[in-house]
């Protein structure tokens, strides 16, 4: 095979198919919009509440293989809607990214635990989540199609965290729906995976952190044991790659860890 060829299918993974990505306007969700685009997706909408900021990414990627809709994965109405939508527009629904997430709003163990919050923290990271995996499973098995869900996790959906206790737990559901949901969905020819990043600098976690991008990024690079590279959103992008597209064909119900050796406990 010339190296032409090569490279030329190995940037088409995606060739034809239709992608929604939950929380796309920013970090994670936007590495991965671009890639998405990158290799050769029919459509990716990018669906999140910054309207602003996924309108520019939209712009950016080009109109004819990405576009914007505003969606607040807590309304399930919003979100029945926004997959109904995509597949009235463009025929079908390969791939659902469910990663839109917000992290804690303080650093509290559970003897402190803020329970309005954790309430909120849930609606959006667990319950959200569970939402979205709903109306793209009906959306795929209404129309037959083999198509791909994959759920942005985290390092912590296995282990406990030292503070953020809701966070933690949110993502620990995540583990539950994503088994279960392939469990379920296999007969369908559905595959349901999650992905599970450790610290990546990005807006939630620069925020949550009270830290610049590269001041994070330091203090992340001592939790690995693979040292002279750094997690960016492009790997976990990669790895979403992976599991939404053909590449992965035999893959459901796995939980992708992206972390280089985590050593912190
Ligand atoms: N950054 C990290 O270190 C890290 C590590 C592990 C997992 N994650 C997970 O990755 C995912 C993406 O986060 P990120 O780090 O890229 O942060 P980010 O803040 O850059 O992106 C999150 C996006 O989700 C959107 N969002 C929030 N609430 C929403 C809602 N109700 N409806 C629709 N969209 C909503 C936000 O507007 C934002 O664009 C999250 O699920 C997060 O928990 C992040």
């Amino acid at each position: 095979m010339s190296s032409t060829t090569t490279e030329s299918s190995s940037k088409n993974k995606l060739e034809g198919k239709v992608a929604i990505i939950t929380g796309g306007a920013s970090g994670i969700g936007e590495a991965t919009a671009r890639l998405f685009a990158d290799h050769g997706a029919a459509m990716v909408v990018i669906a999140d509440i910054q309207d602003e900021l996924g309108y520019q990414v939209a712009e950016s990627i080009g109109a004819c293989r990405c576009t914007y809709a505003r969606c607040d994965v807590t309304d399930e109405e919003q979100v029945k809607s926004l997959v109904e939508s995509t597949v009235r527009k463009y025929g079908r629904l390969d791939i659902m990214f469910c990663n839109a997430g917000i992290g804690s709003r303080s650093e509290q163990t559970v003897l402190e635990l803020d329970l309005s919050a954790f309430d909120r923290l849930l609606a959006v990271n667990a319950r959200g989540t569970a939402v979205c995996v709903k109306h793209a499973a009906r959306a795929m098995v209404e129309r037959r199609v083999r198509g791909s869900i994959v759920c942005t996790a985290s390092v912590v959906a296995t282990r406990g965290a030292r503070k953020w206790t809701d966070y933690c737990v949110s993502k620990h559901a995540l583990l539950g729906l994503v088994r279960s949901a392939s469990l379920q969905l296999g007969e369908h020819g559905i595959r349901v995976n999650c992905v599970s990043p450790s610290g990546v600098a990005t807006p939630l976690s620069c925020s949550a952190n009270g830290m610049e991008p590269a001041e994070l990024e330091k203090r992340y690079e001592s939790f690995s044991s693979l040292k002279g590279v750094v997690l960016k959103t492009r790997h976990v992008a990669d790895a979403v790659l992976f599991l939404a597209s053909d590449e992965s064909e035999f893959v459901t119900g796995h939980n992708l860890e992206i972390h280089g050796g985590f050593t912190r406990t």
